[in-house]
């Protein structure tokens, strides 16, 4: 059994266990954040044809007259179907396609217009320039993106102008959200005595979110160890990652560890040397994880950020899913006597990391305005103001 392990096997532990999603295509709409399973290549050259980068007038850069007669006017999207003639220019604007024949294009503000007569200072242009050729972007067949890139809205824009309406991507778990506890009521109803409103699964829910993950089903079950086992075995079925909430620890009432030990999942390990989240548990059946997250609302994020968002990121391909940390200097001193690894709610303002009043896991204030993180290693003892810590952020 592998029991109260340092914060580093325990993400060993679960860098190892590389369960990564397969592959599919997606409306290029849908593809924000996703990263590509596969090389994309241009369908096509970009630019598709040689066109004008200024407003001003097309012209052939060999033919050195002392003038040009302006011929006629080509905007964006025109499709001009004649040869500029020798000592010949034309009117024409950005994006514009520049005529066979012309292959430079003068700013009009660098122009002299007498009539239909036009004279420019040629010591200040060479041939070429404000021509953006047909295929200087790409040519058909190169590879515009790599495989395991993540998509940005640049890389959106980028396949948008090749044309291209689907992108294969690394596809999204189904997440599976169970929650328990006979204590929990959703908002918009009265609160009983003893009862608390629901908080862990809409953070859940939103810090799924901003990973991308919308297929989400939540279940709520009581207290009791058949319901639990079933829900588990139902919850199981229809997800690929598995999250619960709650009833983790040793009570009388805790009953998660049992029900997926009866439903076949493999303990990758449970309890870590750490504050907050110490009962966390982590399990695989065949391809699927499960993750029970102690459920003091504030150990559910603290588990969620270190553990269960790196494990969904390389589920869904993100070479960056266990990139580590980064360190910025402390605003306060802290101390500590527990031999366990502190992960503090902090906010971070000019550079400096607030470690916030109020870190007991019951405790969401200071969640509520945190940028992210802080870790303190379980040997330290004390952290001077201004030290260089590790902080992970949302
Ligand atoms: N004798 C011991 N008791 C406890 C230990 C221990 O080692 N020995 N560990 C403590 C630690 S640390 C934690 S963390 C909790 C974990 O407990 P469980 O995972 O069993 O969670 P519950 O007991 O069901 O709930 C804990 C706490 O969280 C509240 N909760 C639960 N679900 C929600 C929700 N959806 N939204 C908001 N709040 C929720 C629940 O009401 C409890 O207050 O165990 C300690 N005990
Ligand atoms: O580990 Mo618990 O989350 O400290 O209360």
């Amino acid at each position: 059994m592998v029991e109260f392990i340092s914060v580093s096997e325990a993400k060993n532990i679960l860098q190892a266990q590389k369960i990564t999603g397969s592959s599919v295509f997606l409306p290029l709409g849908k593809c924000l954040g996703k990263i590509t399973a596969g090389p994309i290549l241009a369908p096509m050259d970009v630019p598709s044809f040689d066109n004008s980068g200024m407003d001003g007038y097309a012209i052939a850069w060999d033919d050195q007259g002392e003038g040009r007669e302006v011929l006629g006017i080509i905007q964006a999207g025109d499709r001009p179907d004649f040869v500029l003639e020798k000592g010949k220019a034309v009117r024409i604007f950005t994006g514009a396609p520049v005529p066979q024949g012309a292959d430079t294009v003068i700013p009009q503000e660098y122009i002299d217009r007498t009539g239909e007569m036009i004279f420019f200072d040629s010591g200040k242009f060479f041939r070429g320039v404000n021509v953006r050729k047909k295929g200087a972007q790409c040519r058909v067949g190169a590879e515009v993106v790599p495989v395991g890139t993540k998509i940005t809205p640049g890389t959106i824009g980028l396949l948008a102008s090749l044309g291209l309406q689907e992108v294969e991507v690394v596809s999204s778990p189904k997440v599976a959200l169970i929650l328990t506890g006979d204590e929990i009521v959703e908002t918009g109803n009265p609160l009983r005595p003893g009862e608390i409103y629901n908080a862990n699964g809409p953070s859940i829910h939103a810090a799924l979110a901003l990973l991308g993950i919308s297929d989400v089903t939540v279940y709520k079950v009581k207290d009791d160890q058949e319901e639990v086992t079933r829900m588990v075995e139902t919850a199981l079925e229809n997800s690929d990652v598995l999250l619960l909430t709650g009833g983790i620890s040793v009570g009388d009432f805790d009953f998660v560890k049992g029900s997926l030990e009866q439903n076949g999942v493999e303990q990758l390990f449970y309890k870590i040397k750490q504050r907050p989240g110490k009962p966390l548990f982590a399990g695989r059946k065949g391809e699927k994880l499960v993750f029970a997250l102690p459920g003091n609302p504030a150990s559910v994020l603290t588990c969620f950020i270190q553990y269960v968002r790196p494990c969904l990121m390389e589920w869904m391909g993100n070479p960056e899913a266990w990139a580590g940390p980064s360190y910025l200097p402390t605003a306060s001193d802290f101390n500590k006597k527990v031999e366990l690894t502190f992960f503090l709610k902090a906010k971070l303002e000019n550079g400096r990391l607030h470690l916030l009043p109020g870190q007991e896991s019951f405790n969401l204030l200071p969640f509520g305005v945190a940028d992210g993180l802080v870790e303190i290693p379980e040997a330290a003892e004390h952290v001077e103001e201004g030290s260089l810590v590790a902080f992970y952020p949302w």
